[in-house]
């Protein structure tokens, strides 16, 4: 799949690509950085061997999982490591691993040099459906998620859906967050295909799966890539359309930094969307039905739909630095209905708190297995 803008790119997806990172990585790069956590250690050793094979000065860097990946220190950490290795404006950097990795490892690619070329190998489903896709780089810092990043393409993308035979149950279902929320922003049959199946894709992990299985999750990833690679084709730097990308994630980066980052970010971005269309509702833009439809399809995963009713302040504060907040205005990617994106700009706060009240539960329910 093709991804437009000023350096094009290609989004891979298939079995067994790693042949295909020379092509590309692209012509004239001599050394490549090959960035991972320690749970992709072997696979990134795969690749560390492929590169070198092919008349590559190669080397690894190995940061910590997860969220502890998105931050300064780790950063500065792999800064050096290229500056150790003479790393130049010719040089590239290959990330293998999840989100946080190809967030982290776009990022120092970004900023090393000002901007050295990038190739994302994602592991995970929500890395394939959405991080590794569309260029925005990032880490966190302590008043929140993503603060410092930069829109940065890659050179290509490789989507190797069997990585993601060793992916775990849970984190499984919490990229399933992320290709929900593209179902329910632009692509309806994303929707019905994860009706059909919630209990197969809920299952992730603990069996093998069915041929039908992966042949759902390949349409799945498909169609979410593509419309990924529609909207940030047409709208990189988020000047508008790319917005929609952002449905449910108001709430929920607030919920992750409130529950410092030991929620899986899916299952934040999922109470998130149900926030987004219970104030939707209220607002009087979307249905009863669409509202249950987020609920059913989200919990039949087993992602969360509530979270703790005794947060509201401090969610508050930590969504004034969302993204889309202009000066003092809050906005609010919603939905008119399925595939109907809308913003809501500068509720009244007495129907964010009327939508808060929807999702809030006494205990917080949201400590199941995909937000630990
Ligand atoms: N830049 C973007 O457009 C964008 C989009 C969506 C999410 N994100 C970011 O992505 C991050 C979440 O990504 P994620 O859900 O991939 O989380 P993650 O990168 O933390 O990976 C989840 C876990 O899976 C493990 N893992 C990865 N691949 C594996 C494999 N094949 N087999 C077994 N274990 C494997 C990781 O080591 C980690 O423990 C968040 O930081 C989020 O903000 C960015
Ligand atoms: O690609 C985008 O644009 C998105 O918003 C995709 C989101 O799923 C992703 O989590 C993104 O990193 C959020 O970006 P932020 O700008 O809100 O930090
Ligand atoms: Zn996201």
């Amino acid at each position: 799949m093709r991804v437009a803008g000023d350096q094009p790119y290609d989004v891979v997806i298939g079995r067994h690509l790693l042949g295909e990172l020379p092509s590309l990585l692209g012509d004239g790069v001599r050394r490549v950085l090959v960035v991972h956590p320690a749970a992709l250690a072997s696979t990134a050793e795969v690749v560390h061997e492929d590169l070198k094979a092919s008349g590559y000065e190669a080397y690894v860097a190995e940061v910590p999982d997860a969220e502890e990946a998105k931050t300064a220190q780790v950063a500065a950490f792999c800064w050096g490591v290229l500056g150790q290795a003479d790393f130049t404006r010719t040089d590239a950097i290959v990330t293998v691993g999840g989100g946080a990795t190809t967030d982290l490892g776009g990022f120092v690619a970004a900023t090393w040099l000002r901007g050295i070329r990038v190739v994302h190998v994602p592991t995970t489903l929500l890395a394939m459906v959405d991080a590794a896709v569309g260029g925005k780089t990032g880490i966190n810092t302590a008043e929140g998620k993503n603060l410092v990043g930069s829109f940065h393409p890659p050179a290509g993308v490789l989507c190797d859906l069997a990585a993601l035979e060793s992916l775990g149950r849970w984190d499984f279902v919490a990229g399933l967050a992320e290709v929900v929320k593209t179902g329910f922003i632009a692509d309806e049959r994303i929707l019905e295909l994860v009706e059909q199946h919630a209990d197969a894709l809920r299952a992730w992990g603990t069996a093998p799966a069915s041929d039908e299985t992966w042949a759902v999750v390949a349409e799945l990833v498909e169609r979410s890539v593509a419309v990924k690679a529609r909207v940030v084709g047409e709208d990189l730097k988020e000047s508008g359309l790319r917005e929609i990308l952002n449905y449910g994630h108001t709430l929920g980066h607030a919920v992750e930094l409130t529950e410092r980052y030991q929620w899986r970010h899916g299952a934040a971005v999922s109470v998130g969307m149900v926030f987004a269309a219970e104030l939707a509702r209220l607002a009087g833009k979307l249905s009863d039905d669409v509202v249950e439809r987020h609920r059913q399809i989200l919990g039949s995963l087993g992602l969360p739909l509530t979270y703790r009713g005794d947060r509201w302040e401090r969610l508050l504060g930590a969504m004034r630095r969302d993204k889309k907040t202009r000066g003092d205005v809050l906005r609010f990617v919603v939905l008119d209905d399925v595939a109907r994106p809308t913003r809501l700009e500068g509720p009244d706060p007495t129907l964010l708190a009327a939508a808060y009240a929807e999702i809030s539960a006494d205990a917080p329910t949201g400590r199941g297995p995909v937000a630990l």
